[in-house]
């Protein structure tokens, strides 16, 4: 929706929350729902990082997607060369690196599909990094721009995860720590470069990308 204040073109948002647009504030104990990581899962963090670090230090050795390992890119960087550490660092600190991030595929789709479903709430769960001058402001820009104003509702910035209850958090992070040590939420892995050489435990389960069956992971915990 847009509407002008004076001759300002404002895009106006709905202030109901996609929960109470489902009428479910009194249900809320019957609805599935899902938390879905941002970076590595929506967001391309992996290809937006190596595009700016190698426009950044054309001269600079990189590690291509393939080779990469761990979750942690600073410290892959740090290993190849101590000093490269700090310089993917300033990468991810600069600003537009989040806002200018593509989404991966049909990520934003399957999160809108999710919103849509009867008796699912969908929430954007991610870690803002703590040089906040751009990350968080760009982190919620993201959202606007791919998913909508209205979806601004849903999103919740956490450097812990585990404090967050939800039935199921699809996420790139191999291990997921925090202060509590049984989080309400199943972790399923989203395959990335970065964790695709990984064997997980039997009882961990996996999404390979958005292609595969989520809707079938999300079927598996509804009541
Ligand atoms: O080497 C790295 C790689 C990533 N980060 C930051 O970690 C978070 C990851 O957030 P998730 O919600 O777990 O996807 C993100 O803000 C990256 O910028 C890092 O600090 N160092
Ligand atoms: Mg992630």
């Amino acid at each position: 929706q847009v509407g002008t204040i004076g001759s300002i073109s404002v895009r106006l948002c709905s202030n109901q929350s996609a929960h109470s647009r489902k009428g479910t504030v009194s249900t809320a104990d019957r609805m599935l729902r899902v938390l879905v990581d941002m970076d590595g899962v929506l967001a391309d963090f992996e290809g937006g990082f190596l595009k700016k670090y190698r426009a950044r230090y054309p001269d600079e050795p990189f590690i291509a997607l393939d080779d990469r390992r761990g979750f942690w890119v600073s410290l892959q960087y740090g290993q190849l060369r101590s000093d490269l550490c700090e310089k993917a660092i300033s990468i991810w600190e600069s600003k537009g690196f989040f806002i200018d991030l593509d989404p991966l595929p049909g990520g934003v789709e399957a999160v809108k599909e999710m919103a849509r479903m009867d008796d699912t709430d969908v929430f954007i769960c991610t870690s803002p990094i703590k040089h906040y001058k751009h990350c968080p402001y760009e982190k919620y820009a993201w959202v606007e721009k791919h998913l909508g104003c209205d979806f601004l509702e849903q999103v919740i910035l956490t450097r812990d995860k585990t404090l967050i209850a939800g039935d199921l958090l699809i996420d790139d992070k191999p291990d997921i720590q925090g202060v509590e040590s049984t989080p309400a939420w199943e972790h399923i892995l989203f395959t990335a470069c970065h964790n695709k050489h990984l064997s997980i435990g039997a009882s961990q389960r996996r999404l390979l990308s958005w292609s595969d069956d989520w809707r079938g992971i999300l079927d598996s915990k509804r009541k």
